[in-house]
């Protein structure tokens, strides 16, 4: 029987991220093939490993993490930044990079400076506003769920700032990018109690992680 403390915890991002997520962990020695194709399932546990996989919306694993629902979760630092959640940062992951730009619409003033007081929809308001404020920029932002590029279409809004992967969507939306705010890619991530309580099976997991990453053996 194994006791409560000896068993790990990893939150794994539903969507985009999961694929890579479920792959590192596999090359990293965990047994992960029951997760490939979770179904409907949530909660899945690898007795050999004693290692209970969850499966989260990305937006709250960093709130799983932070009250240790989970001991290790992997996320976007978009998310963390985002989210703002008292969590430890491990390890780079380098995969499921994106970047957040702003754009506007396709022969709109493409200076950013000689904006002021515009309105900016994203998903992302804590970055935005950030990003504005260090600008030394006035705007007001307005908070969507998705589908960012229909604000400035519809005139909700005079600019976005979202993540841009391959630049199709901005393209097909006639949107052109006119700043980067941030750079992300995924993070392995660590409640800070089960850090220090729960070390003897962290360190080793997050040390196998770092050197499949180190050696780019997930893009093989
Ligand atoms: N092309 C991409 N589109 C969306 N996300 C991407 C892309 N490339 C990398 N990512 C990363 O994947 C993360 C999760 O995106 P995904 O679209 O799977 O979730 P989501 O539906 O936005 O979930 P949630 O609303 O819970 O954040 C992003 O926060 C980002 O870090
Ligand atoms: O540069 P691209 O490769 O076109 O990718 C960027 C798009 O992907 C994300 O949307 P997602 O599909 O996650 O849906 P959402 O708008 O509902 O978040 C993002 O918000 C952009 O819309």
């Amino acid at each position: 029987m194994v006791a409560d403390r000896d068993i790990l915890t990893v939150a794994l991002p539903k969507g985009t991220l999961y694929h890579n997520s479920v792959k590192l962990l596999g090359l990293a020695g965990l047994d992960t093939e029951f997760v490939q194709d979770p179904g409907r399932q949530l909660l899945l546990y690898s007795v050999k490993d004693a290692v209970r996989f969850i499966i989260c919306r990305p937006t709250d694993i960093p709130t799983y993490v932070e009250y240790g629902a989970a001991d290790l979760g992997l996320v976007g630092k978009d998310t963390i930044v985002e989210q703002q959640k008292d969590v430890y940062e491990l390890l780079d992951l380098k995969f499921g990079g994106c970047r957040f730009m702003v754009a506007v619409p396709e022969g709109a003033e493409q200076d950013l400076h000689k904006w002021n007081q515009a309105r900016v929809a994203t998903k992302f308001p804590r970055i935005a506003e950030a990003f504005f404020r260090q600008q030394g920029m006035q705007m007001e932002i307005i908070k969507l769920h998705g589908n960012i590029e229909l604000a400035p279409i519809v005139g909700l809004a005079e600019m976005i700032v979202d993540l841009v992967s391959t630049g199709r969507t901005l393209r097909e939306n006639k949107l052109v990018p006119v700043a980067e705010v941030l750079n992300s890619t995924t993070r392995l991530i660590a409640n800070r109690v089960s850090h220090r309580l729960k070390n003897e099976r962290i360190n080793p997991l997050v040390e196998k992680i770092r050197q499949v990453v180190e050696e780019g053996k997930l893009e093989a």
